[in-house]
């Protein structure tokens, strides 16, 4: 281990960009530093207990994996909080929420690696919610983990990116792998499923890559649209697919889109995905998205008011990762800043993500104008009184929100503005409303007038 620790922790860092999302990498990654680097144990400092907590929870294994993977050794992680490990009243009442104590990552490593196979243990059933947009595919995958290898065998799950495809697929497994610890489930991406052929191919192992992945008694496998002209690829699974199918073994497939919508699929791989049930999963609508949302905060001991969860699930509609992803981002905003949790709070850090609704230019310029106490010819004018050209900016980003309309056409609406003009409110209103609050109130409660106008002029 010669590597100097700052150079050990660009490496990781580098890595982990590659491999988490954005929001996670920014929130909860790149705030920690490396302290030290001895007897194989490396002590990684974080800057509240908050964020120790998380890191400790979601993604200590994940940081020995990629560190082990550098220096080539096993190496335990310690995670700290800087300047002393006091709980800061931030940390602990207003998320209302505490992390259990977790044992050295040693021990976590040790019950993946006897687990053998590469599922995420919080991808069961009982953590995924039903609604409408998935009671199919949650029912043949239920019956398919209780009974594997009977009437749904290949399972094809297809839907949407990030709509819980890997999580029905996992749960089959841990469900089976709870009552058989000894039953051989694989999961495995279609990426990695083609990267172990090619270095099967370039070792000369063929024998061993095929004994492998024929002694599944589960084979999973993600993201099968990506066999998309990897004929060789495609020519090897096929063989692996007749040879578990043949054998009464459970395969289950999960995709983006159904068999027959994967370009340049082979037609015998097609009709063989084909000829169990294809159970294809929708986005969620509001209900669904609101249970998802009480259900994770229920897990992780969080109270979320019911606006709140109202909030963020009106404005994160295709895709639950991102759901997920806004409820993270709003508890550690709340959590840094030592906030309640409400909507006002969070939506600084969330925005008017996705806003649906669409409203017409009249409505918006009424909205305005009653809001400010101001008059229609006001906004139009060309008066420059403080008052007036706020009111003015505030209405053309709204438009620009709601209708879609171009700037010279905002411009129009306005009195004949010029384009640029627009366009400089518009940035200065966005701009502004990621730091000051009473901004993103009153815009809040501008949408609100907006969306219920818009209603009843419908
Ligand atoms: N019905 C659900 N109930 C609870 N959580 C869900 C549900 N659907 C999805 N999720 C969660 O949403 C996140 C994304 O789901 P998942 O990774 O399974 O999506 P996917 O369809 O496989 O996406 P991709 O196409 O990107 O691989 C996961 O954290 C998962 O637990």
């Amino acid at each position: 281990m010669e590597i100097p620790i700052d150079n050990l922790w660009c490496q990781v860092l580098e890595r982990l960009q590659l491999e988490l999302s954005r929001p996670t990498f920014e929130t909860w990654i790149k705030t920690a530093s490396a302290e030290q680097l001895e007897n194989n144990c490396l002590v990684i400092s974080t800057p509240n207990l908050f964020a120790r907590n998380w890191l400790q929870k979601y993604y200590i294994n994940t940081i020995a994996r990629v560190v082990q993977d550098i220096l080539g050794v096993p190496v335990e992680i310690y995670i700290t909080v800087a300047q002393g490990d006091e709980v800061s009243p931030l940390d602990k009442q207003e998320v209302g929420w505490e992390l259990p104590a977790v044992n050295p990552v040693t021990s976590n490593v040790a019950k993946n690696q006897q687990k053998s196979t590469d599922l995420n243990s919080k991808y069961v059933f009982s953590r995924f919610v039903v609604g409408a947009n998935n009671r199919m595919a949650h029912a043949a995958s239920l019956a398919v983990a209780e009974y594997p290898g009977r009437e749904f065998n290949p399972l094809f799950l297809c839907g949407g990116v990030g709509l819980g495809k890997t999580h029905l697929m996992q749960a089959i497994g841990n469900y089976r792998w709870e009552i058989y610890p000894d039953s051989k489930i694989f999961y495995v991406s279609t990426e990695q499923f083609t990267n172990d052929l090619i270095t099967a191919i370039r070792n000369d192992s063929m024998q061993s890559f095929r004994e492998h992945y024929r002694a599944a008694d589960i084979l999973l496998v993600d993201d099968i649209q990506f066999l998309e002209g990897k004929e060789y690829t495609q020519e090897e699974f096929f063989h692996t697919f007749n040879t578990l199918h043949e054998a009464g073994k459970q395969v289950v497939i999960a995709s983006d889109r159904p068999p027959k919508q994967i370009p340049s699929l082979q037609e015998r791989l097609c009709s063989r995905f084909s000829m169990g049930l294809i159970a294809d999963i929708q986005p969620p609508d509001l209900e669904t998205r609101m249970a998802i949302l009480q259900k994770k905060a229920e897990y992780e001991n969080i109270r979320l008011p019911r606006d709140v969860i109202e909030y963020i699930a009106y404005n994160y509609t295709s895709n639950i990762r991102e759901l997920e992803g806004a409820l993270i981002r709003a508890l550690a905003y709340i959590s840094i800043w030592g906030l309640p949790m409400t909507v006002e709070n969070i939506t600084p850090v969330l925005g008017t993500h996705s806003q649906k609704m669409e409203a017409t230019p009249e409505v918006i310029l009424n909205v305005v104008a009653d809001f400010f106490n101001l008059s229609i010819e006001d906004l139009k004018g060309n008066s420059r009184r403080r008052e007036i050209s706020w009111a003015r900016q505030i209405g053309m980003y709204l438009m620009r929100q709601y209708t879609g309309l171009s700037l010279p056409r905002i411009g129009e609406e306005f009195g004949g503005k010029d384009h640029t003009t627009v366009m400089y409110s518009c940035e200065k209103i966005k701009q502004l409303q990621e730091t000051d609050r009473t901004l993103t109130q009153t815009l809040r409660q501008l949408s609100d007038r907006i969306n219920i106008n818009s209603r009843y002029q419908k």
